[in-house]
């Protein structure tokens, strides 16, 4: 078998043959001691750390720079080649191109790491890990976002697009596609007055998902009661749901008015996941006892919430059970619902702020009193006896927590949030711990995600050169030049087989492939023809080359049939 040492030159000719048939075949060369064999095992429940393969890295000096990929996605050309003083931009594929005032450095030349170059064509292995595993071992799953965080996502995302067929709800003026969240027919009045109804919909203008909050019947007396709403926008924290906007309207058969809030998919109200209703008589009975750490989670998480409202001169006014979300159980995350609705539905009724932000901490005791001892907070009509079945089964410091929040101060003293927030510091600073540890693990999935982003978009653009039918008028643009070696690369990278010609699923090989190909490795492949008559030994840098000039060929005709 011929082997040839491809030249940049036109290898059709090389290959001599008209158009190659047959199985493909394809090995690593296998005089560079540095490319590790491969051993075509179908998918591995572990895989050798990529610490073995990175024996094969660059060693000309290819810089970082040099071997990760331009930021835009598609971009071929050299980012910013144009301009007379371009930004350094660390995704080029050639920095030396973008010339010396170009570098975020002083000089290119000034840039000398230390460091070894980045390896771009391995996956990072930074986060936490499983701990039963070897320093080196990784396994197929360790290269996508973990099956629990997937299943999650997913799940959260059709809740986002659920639709509901032959739906009877009306279409708004700025919003459609109602789906009502009500899980239950049971509607209490008892907090707004009137009877609520929530529902998911899609904002006409940007089509971004949002939750609408309507209260039946309402009558708006006062022009200005609505515009109170505005304050509410100015509430940016994690522990409450924005508000954006309400309006009336009669599009549902009543004069309703409606709240716009930010939608959280697949939430629950904390009396839906922890109390729970029996079918007789409307009694809550408990799910699960709550252990106190979640409690000390939600009572840092209204806590800040509080800071954040008190800080901005306004009243929470509704903290309840059944108004607060929790937006993801595995993080104990809550948010408080139904803010602003009371502001605008008793405008003509209007208290002092701060009498209304004293009330806040009793309707925050009553919350966790609620949860603590699994009594809707309907039926918290005994607080001392409900104080003392919660210091039964809780610490002393939840109880004395509790009693502080649901004790009125006698005027003109009065309690702050400030003065809360320093009591339970130390609980705050549990739940800071937990959030940072989750922020660690979201990292690490996003690095995964980010790696898979990579080489999507590389196998984007193997898929749109190879096997295409024509370019320009030339019907074998596809299996000439250079793209030729991409199909033999795409078959080595995807159709490898064994010696029975059956196909060999290594996802290994595969995510390795494409690594070294992104990353424009030094490391030779020898690239057999589907005859098998023909090799060519040619490095991924090449390759990365062919790829980048390929495509930039479909960029240029796509342009120039637009008249670009
Ligand atoms: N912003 C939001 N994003 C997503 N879902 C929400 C949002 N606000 C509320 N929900 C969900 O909508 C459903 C109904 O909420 P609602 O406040 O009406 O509770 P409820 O228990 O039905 O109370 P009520 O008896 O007062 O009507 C709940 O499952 C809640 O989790």
């Amino acid at each position: 078998m011929a082997t040839t040492r491809y030249q940049n030159s036109d290898v059709r000719r090389q290959v001599g043959s008209p158009r190659p048939k047959g199985r493909a075949a394809a090995q690593t060369d296998s005089s560079d001691a540095s490319v590790p064999s491969f051993n075509p095992a179908a998918i591995r429940e572990f895989t050798p750390s990529f610490d073995v393969a990175s024996t094969a890295t660059p060693s000309n000096g290819t810089t970082a720079h040099e071997a990760a990929v331009a930021y835009d996605p598609f971009s071929m050309q050299t980012v910013g080649q144009s301009l007379p003083t371009t930004p350094f931009n660390p995704y080029a594929d050639d920095q030396a191109a973008l010339g010396a005032g170009a570098g975020f450095f002083p000089s290119q030349n000034a840039y000398q790491t230390p460091l070894q170059p980045l390896q771009h064509h391995l996956y990072s292995t930074w986060g936490p890990k499983p701990t039963n595993l070897k320093p080196y071992e990784r396994t197929t799953s360790d290269f996508f976002i973990p099956e629990d965080v997937r299943i999650d996502l997913t799940k959260k995302n059709e809740a986002a697009n659920q639709v509901m067929p032959n739906s009877q709800l009306p279409q708004l003026d700025n919003y459609h596609s109602l789906v009502p969240l009500d899980t239950t027919h049971r509607k209490n009045a008892s907090i707004f007055g009137y009877n609520s109804w929530v529902y998911k919909a899609k904002a006409t203008r940007t089509g971004t998902v949002v939750c609408l909050r309507r209260l039946q019947d309402f009558r708006l007396s006062n022009e200005h009661a609505i515009r109170s709403v505005k304050e509410w926008r100015r509430i940016v924290s994690a522990n409450v749901v924005q508000t954006h906007d309400a309006f009336t309207t009669r599009m549902f058969g009543d004069s309703s008015l409606v709240f716009v809030q930010d939608f959280h998919p697949l939430s629950q109200t904390l009396a839906e996941a922890h109390l729970a209703t029996s079918s007789h008589g409307g009694r809550f009975a408990q799910k699960n006892p709550i252990q106190e750490s979640v409690l000390w989670s939600y009572i840092t998480q209204i806590a800040a919430a509080l800071k954040v409202i008190h800080g901005k001169d306004l009243a929470a006014r509704c903290i309840d059970v059944t108004k607060i979300i929790l937006t993801d159980a595995r993080a104990n995350r809550i948010r408080l619902g139904a803010c602003s609705i009371l502001d605008v539905v008793h405008y003509e009724a209007r208290r002092p702020v701060a009498e209304l932000q004293q009330e806040d901490f009793i309707n925050f005791g009553r919350v966790i009193l609620s949860l603590a001892t699994n009594t809707h907070p309907s039926n918290l009509n005994n607080i001392n006896g409900s104080i003392e079945q919660l210091s039964r089964v809780y610490s002393v410091e939840l109880r004395d927590t509790v009693l502080w929040l649901l004790s009125p101060q006698q005027p003109p003293a009065q309690k702050g949030i400030e003065e809360f927030m320093r009591g339970i510091a130390l609980h705050a600073f549990a739940q800071l711990d937990v959030e940072e540890q989750s922020r660690d693990a979201d990292k690490s999935h996003l690095s995964t995600a980010l790696e898979n982003g990579r080489q999507f978009r590389l196998m984007l653009k193997l898929a749109a050169i190879n096997e295409r039918h024509e370019l320009s008028g030339d019907p074998n643009w596809s299996e000439n030049g250079e793209r030729y070696l991409l199909k033999l690369f795409r078959d080595y990278c995807f159709h490898q087989v064994d010696a029975d010609g059956n196909p060999v699923l290594d996802v290994y090989h595969m995510i390795t492939c494409l690594g070294k190909l992104e990353a424009g490795s030094e490391e030779k492949v020898c690239l057999t023809s589907r005859d098998e008559q023909t090799s060519f030994v040619v490095s991924y840098k090449e390759l990365k080359k062919q790829l980048g000039s390929a495509f930039g060929d479909l960029q240029k005709a796509s342009k120039q049939a637009k008249g670009l």
